[in-house]
């Protein structure tokens, strides 16, 4: 089991937010969790790196490869992320520093986990674009002149780069139009099977979970309502919320969202 989150609470001074989680996740497979806007799907990812705000503490445990990430130092747990762990975000353009070339970010990022030779280093990174399929042109480029379908590739290739076991990717796919969110997860899905990493994904979008996932779980409220393989929980939903959630799903389930009327054709 490359993680396994057992019974993971995190709250603030006022409140739980998310109630005792429990879910594993095996070596080389696509974790879908998916679930309601703010039912902690993103908090319950944080908790993993120790990335959490500093107003919520988070109990329980997280093993990965046998470690409790949530024991860990500060310091013990930055070796590990990036290297081992690593994270691809919604956000791609606060990933990156406006004034630093792409060549920079690959660069620090492979400094600070002790790659010493800037030779290698460089060939490292233009092998990573390679990988992405973007133009080694780009190296030298900054962000702003790249597309947002770019520089998400690059979050790839630099979250990939140092092979970690586990990459926890959260609504990547949100902010690209259509097309690039199915290239990107194309291309996802095509550096796993190169590196075998695990991934745990954060979505809304059933069509992603139907293609990619291998199991699921299904948040709502802070609580896992349901988990369990694809195929199951697709076309056996057990609990009513997932039977909403895929029935409101437009291209998997029959119909619309319960309470939104069919628009007919005129
Ligand atoms: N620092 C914080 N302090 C207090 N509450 C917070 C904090 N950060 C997030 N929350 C609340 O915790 C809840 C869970 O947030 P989270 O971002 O994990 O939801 P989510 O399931 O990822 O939602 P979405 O799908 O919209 O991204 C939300 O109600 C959010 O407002």
């Amino acid at each position: 089991m490359t993680l396994s989150i057992d019974r993971v609470s995190i709250s603030s001074q006022k409140q739980k937010i998310v109630d005792e989680v429990s879910l594993s996740v095996r070596g080389g497979e696509w974790y879908a969790l998916v679930g309601q806007s703010g039912s902690g799907k993103s908090l319950l990812s944080q908790a993993i790196g120790q990335m959490l705000p500093a107003n919520l503490q988070a109990e329980g445990s997280i093993l990965f490869k046998e470690q409790d990430l949530l024991s860990l130092s500060s310091k013990q747990m930055q070796k590990i992320r990036g290297k081992k762990l690593s994270y691809i975000f919604q956000d791609y353009q606060g990933s990156f520093t406006p004034f630093r070339t792409i060549s920079q970010h690959f660069d620090e990022y492979m400094r600070t986990h002790g790659l010493s030779s800037a030779k290698t280093r460089e060939e490292k990174a233009l092998d990573a674009l390679e990988s992405v399929g973007l133009d080694q042109a780009l190296y030298r480029q900054y962000p702003f002149q790249l597309s947002g379908g770019q520089l998400q590739r690059v979050s790839i290739a630099i979250a990939l780069l140092l092979c970690p076991d586990l990459v926890i990717a959260d609504e990547v796919t949100t902010a690209l139009d259509s097309v690039s969110g199915h290239r990107i997860l194309a291309l996802l899905a095509k550096r796993q099977k190169e590196t075998g990493c695990a991934i745990l994904f954060i979505t809304h979008d059933w069509r992603h979970v139907r293609r990619y996932a291998n199991r699921i779980a299904v948040m709502k409220a802070g609580k896992i309502v349901e988990s369990g393989g694809k195929h199951r929980i697709l076309d056996h939903p057990r609990h009513e919320y997932t039977k909403q959630l895929i029935q409101a799903a437009p291209t998997l389930g029959q119909g619309l969202p319960l309470g939104v009327k069919k628009v007919e054709k005129t």
